[in-house]
């Protein structure tokens, strides 16, 4: 009897829990987003002032009502060159992907350019460097199957790429190419981390699509 009340009150007091892993290139924005995520859902101060990361932040939100009553944990990690290789290692406990773009740093081609690879390289920014990247990510067999989101941060700079270039020259040709044959569910939405504009909408994004992926990936129970 014990035993049965003591299980009967774990599940009614328990929540699910889902990993959420920020990747992207260095200086992509990913620990700023990070930091605007709690602070939204935990009234705090964001702390914006950054420095490179070198290993890992991690912190879990429990979402407020009306969202559904889960934790989100989020993983930031590094994503200077030589730091990419220990990204492998979060791969198999994630629930979802959040695809970081410093879209002020993809050069200043046209639509056109980023498209059919006509533009010079000096105006692709590090385009080339994020394609292989993400494509890099698509292929990981640790990360089938896993709902991705790409943001398109940094979108309050002047010199930004709107989003739907992003989306359609670039996010789209990387979906469609040959290293996305493992293309999941997916979206792209604009965000500045650092104004915070666009952060409740890609959480929300989030939220719905690790609870609707659940059987492939079930949530840990705290
Ligand atoms: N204007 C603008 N600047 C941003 C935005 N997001 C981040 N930044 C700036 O970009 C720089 C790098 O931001 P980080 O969040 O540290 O970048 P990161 O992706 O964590 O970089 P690594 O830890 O090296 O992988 C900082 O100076 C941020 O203030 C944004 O939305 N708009
Ligand atoms: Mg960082």
């Amino acid at each position: 009897m014990y035993h049965l009340f003591k299980s009967l009150y774990l599940h009614a007091t328990s929540k699910e829990e889902y990993s959420i892993l920020l990747l992207g290139l260095d200086n992509a924005g990913k620990t700023t987003l990070l930091e605007q995520i709690k602070a939204t859902f935990s009234a705090q101060h964001p702390n914006l002032k950054t420095v490179p990361t070198v290993g890992q932040n991690v912190t879990t939100i429990s979402l407020p009502p009306p969202h559904p009553s889960i934790y989100l944990k989020i993983w930031d990690v590094g994503g200077q060159h030589s730091l990419r290789k220990l990204w492998d290692s979060y791969y198999t406990s994630c629930h979802a992907i959040v695809f970081v773009i410093d879209s002020s740093d993809v050069g200043s081609a046209t639509l056109a350019d980023l498209s059919t690879d006509t533009g010079r390289e000096e105006e692709h920014g590090r385009l080339d460097e994020c394609r292989l990247v993400l494509e890099s990510v698509l292929q990981n067999e640790d990360a089938e199957g896993v709902p991705i989101l790409v943001l398109a941060n940094k979108q309050d700079r002047e010199d930004c790429v709107e989003v739907v270039r992003i989306k359609e020259g670039f996010v789209r040709k990387v979906f469609e190419g040959e290293k996305g044959a493992n293309v999941r569910d997916s979206r792209v939405l604009p965000c500045s981390a650092l104004t915070g504009t666009g952060v409740t909408e890609a959480v929300e994004w989030l939220c719905s699509r690790v609870r609707w992926n659940k059987e492939n990936r079930p949530p840990v129970m705290r």
